[in-house]
């Protein structure tokens, strides 16, 4: 409960950041970015997301300006072009169902349409350089004060939020069909854009109601009210983030939270390809990890498709169902770099490390 206050107050101090920074010109926003105190952050927005939270966490002090931006694609292609922008911090995965998908594929692209690389190693405009982990605490919202004993047998009900609360809250939502007329989900670009969606839609009649989901400070930003919380379905449901930047950039590296002590665990990312009919080639390139004694934390794959620029002979360009991997590792500070480079570009067709960073003490919580 603390903590929410805390997050709604700090949301409260940001809003007026973001309000300031969006009346700046595209010069001084730059002057603004090259001064060292200031950092400019970019969140899905609007105010009041779970990835506003986010970004508060990972950037808490008074020299932060968060930009709310419309969807996860915007932040990367803002962060990209927008050289006033320092960071942006986009959701990865939950905890309850997995990959923001979004996200993943963005990675995909950026290491697909990469045009620098060294040998077969491409190095896309961005690296990952933090992660952040938020309690996702999901509230059934109205825009005006009721109660969840006005849902009925006679009324109809419409649900906006973010597709990734779906699997979230699956099994209440079952139960609040059951309980309803009719019960339809609406996807939006945030949990807090659909607040702000079921406020600008009001009640349509007696017994047709617009509801939200969404976190108790997103209610709180659009004046609505909460109805019924936590409605997810596990206890301890909770999203990681990752901040990302520019790798020209000029920043000093991110401030450690918390600071590096020796023995904090380091993390990588790297994703690649490999030549997917010859047997073992998976294997191979994990053998490269183990032989280092590097300890995989996670893998999972994605659908790929070589880039529309690769020639119509090229039969691989045509095929469908192959496959990008995505394998996070933990590393000890000693690692041989290079010979781990090296090994892993001799095992697949392209790779891309996507940098490396501190895990945060919140990945060891455990569900109470
Ligand atoms: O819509 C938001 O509030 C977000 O920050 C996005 C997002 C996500 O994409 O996973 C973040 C956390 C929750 O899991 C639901 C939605």
């Amino acid at each position: 409960m603390l903590l929410l206050d805390i997050s709604a107050l700090a949301i409260q101090v940001s809003l007026k950041k973001v309000s300031n920074f969006g009346r700046m010109s595209q010069v001084d926003r730059t002057s603004l970015a090259n001064n060292q105190t200031m950092v400019n952050i970019a969140f899905l927005g609007p105010l009041g997301t779970y990835t506003h939270q986010a970004a508060i966490q990972q950037f808490p002090n008074e020299d932060a300006n968060y930009i709310p931006l419309k969807s996860i694609p915007q932040c990367f292609e803002a962060l990209i072009k927008d050289a006033s922008l320092d960071y942006a911090v986009v959701p990865l995965e939950n905890s309850t169902n997995g990959q923001v998908v979004f996200t993943y594929d963005l990675l995909r692209d950026l290491m697909n349409n990469c045009k620098e690389f060294k040998g077969n190693e491409a190095l896309p405009e961005l690296e990952i350089v933090a992660e952040q982990y938020v309690s996702i605490e999901l509230c059934l919202i109205a825009a005006q004060p009721m109660s969840l004993n006005d849902l009925n047998s006679k009324t109809r009900v419409t649900i906006h939020s973010h597709p990734q609360v779906w699997g979230q809250a699956g099994t209440y939502l079952k139960g609040l069909a059951q309980k309803v007329q009719e019960l339809k989900t609406v996807d939006a670009s945030s949990t807090s854009g659909a607040v702000k969606i079921c406020c600008e839609e009001g009640q349509p009649s007696n017994n047709e109601v617009v509801l939200a989901i969404a976190s108790r400070t997103a209610a709180t930003v659009n004046g609505a009210t909460v109805i019924d919380s936590p409605i997810n379905d596990r206890k301890g449901n909770t999203t990681r983030f990752l901040t990302l930047r520019r790798r020209s950039t000029d920043l000093p590296p991110i401030p450690a939270r918390p600071p590096v002590t020796k023995g904090v665990q380091r993390v990588a990312l790297l994703t690649f390809i490999v030549k997917q009919d010859n047997p073992g080639s998976l294997v191979d390139v994990l053998n490269v990890l183990k032989d280092h004694e590097i300890n995989m934390c996670s893998i999972s794959s994605r659908p790929y498709h070589y880039p529309n620029s690769s020639s119509s002979a090229d039969e691989n360009a045509r095929r469908k169902w192959q496959y990008i991997f995505f394998v996070e590792f933990n590393h000890a500070d000693d690692i041989s770099w290079d010979q781990v480079v090296h090994e892993i570009g001799s095992k697949t067709l392209k790779f891309c490390f996507w940098g490396t960073f501190n895990r945060n003490e919140r990945y060891y919580e455990i569900s109470t």
